[in-house]
């Protein structure tokens, strides 16, 4: 492996709920750019709010349009910071589970894009749907039900593919449309998650999916080696699904081809040299930002979803999480646990009873003026369906350690049940995984809040680490595509991840910045408070299970 200062750049995206993020890396590992274009401030003529359209019984939709026009506008940013015929590769992430439905004819478009004339307006009619069902969605009930029963139960389905069929799953989506929607199944030419839709847009052709996403869809054989999918599934979820998918899925190193024409001539990236590597899910690249290790790291997420996930060599299913595929080493793992109300039920609690939305810092304050374990208040809010456990939308609800209702709680102590409440679900949920940690990495919107991450530290009993870089979707996905564009140059040889990495950072002359504290150390009293806590927190939870 060579690497010199000079030798160009790695994009990293991620798409994110609400935002397209870019980060430019240079061959040692130097962020020398990071850009973020919001969905509903950026792109107002899409109407998202939180970067979705929130339909009838718990339907979730974003614009396929609006994703291609958010890497358009992104190019054109880029194009006037950093000269882009020295992108050498190119990587991204997405939102899990997500799917876009191309159209009868759309692969000859994505072929023949013309450099004159806009992505968004050549892929107008590329669509058979227009709007692509995201991690958030959760009406697809009957379906799942259906999935589950016709592939032997749901422990099997998780033995099979490492998750159970969740609403947001793949699966469950396809099924829904092919159930209520047959004309637009049946115009619908190809299916990608939209980790594989937007490097299609950077090949111009249908790019696979990579093994980690896969893993989200209920589809994939969790361990098959090489990746496969699970032609059971593939045939009960709909007819003719095979022809829809473009290959099995591949590992997530593995070079795709050069860029499109279109962006060379349009952008003026290089196309004999600009490699496109398979994207990931948000989750996965983010473990590959932070590069986890394993069996020592556990990684908070906290975005629109909050997640919390780890690497393992061992994998053992359980019907109440996530297990997919790690995109860094071909046959380690994830377990995650996901929270559909993450920031966005946060920022309602912060709004809560004011006409207009109240600042951070206020929120941040209601937490310095309440102790840990909130004087024995515990609270639970599902703005919408939440994930884990399953339980249908509520109003904010709070308990006294006598798992009591309490009304009239105060402003202050609403704030820090809900922020507790979720750091307790967290250690309850993830301890069922039995993985083991001794550190923590926090990342996503919510990690800039530094009251958050003491919770966190004191429930976790563990320390937790704020990254410089908090987007570690895109920096992961940044990483990962030097590691892929290696993995060609060097015939096919395949160099260990985390020491490819550690090998270019070392390159560089830089030393991390120390004017933050980067560290939040456990308070042993805060974490006795909490330890009495949990069974009661996890008795109050198995309330709100909807059944
Ligand atoms: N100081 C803060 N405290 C708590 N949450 C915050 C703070 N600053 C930003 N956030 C949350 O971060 C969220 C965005 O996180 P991000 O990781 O960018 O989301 P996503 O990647 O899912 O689009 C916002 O919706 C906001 O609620
Ligand atoms: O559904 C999941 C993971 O299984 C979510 O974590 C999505 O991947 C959304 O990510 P963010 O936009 O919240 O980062």
């Amino acid at each position: 492996m060579s690497a010199t200062r000079d030798a160009g750049y790695a994009l990293g995206f991620d798409l994110s709920t609400q935002s397209l993020s870019v980060i430019v890396l240079n061959s040692v590992c130097e962020v020398v750019l990071e850009y973020s274009l919001n969905f509903d401030r950026d792109l107002p003529n899409y109407q998202t709010k939180g970067g979705a359209h929130a339909g009838q019984n718990g339907r979730f939709t974003s614009p396929a349009l609006m994703f291609v026009e958010a890497l358009e506008k992104v190019f054109e940013y880029l194009k006037e910071k950093i000269p882009l015929d020295q992108i050498r590769c190119i990587s991204g992430s997405a939102q899990q589970h997500g799917s876009i439905y191309w159209k009868q004819g759309a692969r000859e478009i994505l072929h023949n894009l013309n450099p004159k004339s806009s992505l968004v307006q050549q892929l107008q009619s590329a669509f058979s749907r227009k709007d692509c069902p995201i991690w958030m969605d959760a009406s697809t009930g009957k379906q799942c039900n259906y999935l589950e029963n016709v592939l032997g139960g749901a422990e099997n389905v998780a033995e099979m593919t490492g998750s159970r069929i969740y609403a947001r799953y793949t699966a469950a989506q396809i099924r829904k449309i092919y159930e209520e929607e047959p004309q637009i199944y049946e115009n619908t030419e190809h299916i990608s998650l939209i980790s594989s839709g937007m490097a299609s847009l950077l090949l111009g052709d249908y790019a696979p999916e990579d093994v980690a996403d896969a893993a989200g869809t209920g589809l994939f054989q969790l361990q098959s080696d090489p990746p496969k999918w699970w032609e059971l599934a593939i045939q009960e979820t709909a007819p003719q699904l095979k022809h829809k998918l473009v290959s099995e899925p591949v590992y997530s190193y593995l070079p795709l081809g050069k860029i499109h024409a279109y962006f060379a001539e349009r952008f003026g990236l290089d196309k004999e040299h600009c490699w496109i590597l398979p994207w990931s899910g948000d989750n996965p690249n983010s473990a590959a930002g932070l590069l986890l290790q394993a069996e020592r790291d556990l990684a908070v997420s906290l975005g629109t979803s909050d997640t919390a996930f780890a690497i393992t060599k061992q994998i053992k299913p359980r019907i109440e999480a996530h297990v997919y595929r790690s995109p860094m080493e071909p046959l380690e793992f994830i377990p995650l646990v996901c929270y559909s109300n993450g920031s966005l039920t946060r920022e309602a609690i912060k709004d809560m009873d004011s006409a207009e939305p109240r600042t951070w810092e206020l929120f941040t304050d209601s937490l310095r003026q309440t102790p840990p374990g909130n004087n024995g208040i515990l609270g639970f809010y599902y703005r919408v369906a939440e994930i884990l456990p399953r339980a249908d939308p509520c109003n904010p609800t709070f308990f006294n350690m006598d798992m009591q209702l309490v009304q009239n709680v105060d402003y202050h102590t609403k704030v820090r049940a809900i922020v507790e409440g979720r750091c307790l679900a967290i250690k309850i949920h993830m301890d069922r995984f039995q993985v083991k940690y001794d550190r923590v990495w926090a990342t996503g919107g919510a990690s800039e809040n530094e009251e958050i991450l003491q919770i966190l530290a004191d429930v976790l009993q563990a320390p937790v680490h704020r990254v410089l870089y908090h987007n570690s979707a895109s920096l992961g996905a940044a990483y990962r595509a030097w590691h892929g564009k290696d993995y060609a140059d060097n015939r096919f040889t395949l160099q260990n991840f985390h020491d490819f990495i550690k090998s270019r950072q070392q390159l560089s002359s830089k030393t991390v910045p120390s004017n933050r504290k980067l560290v939040w150390y456990p308070n042993p009293q805060a974490s006795q408070v909490y330890s009495k806590m949990f069974p009661i927190y996890e008795a109050l939870e198995k309330r709100f299970e909807a059944h």
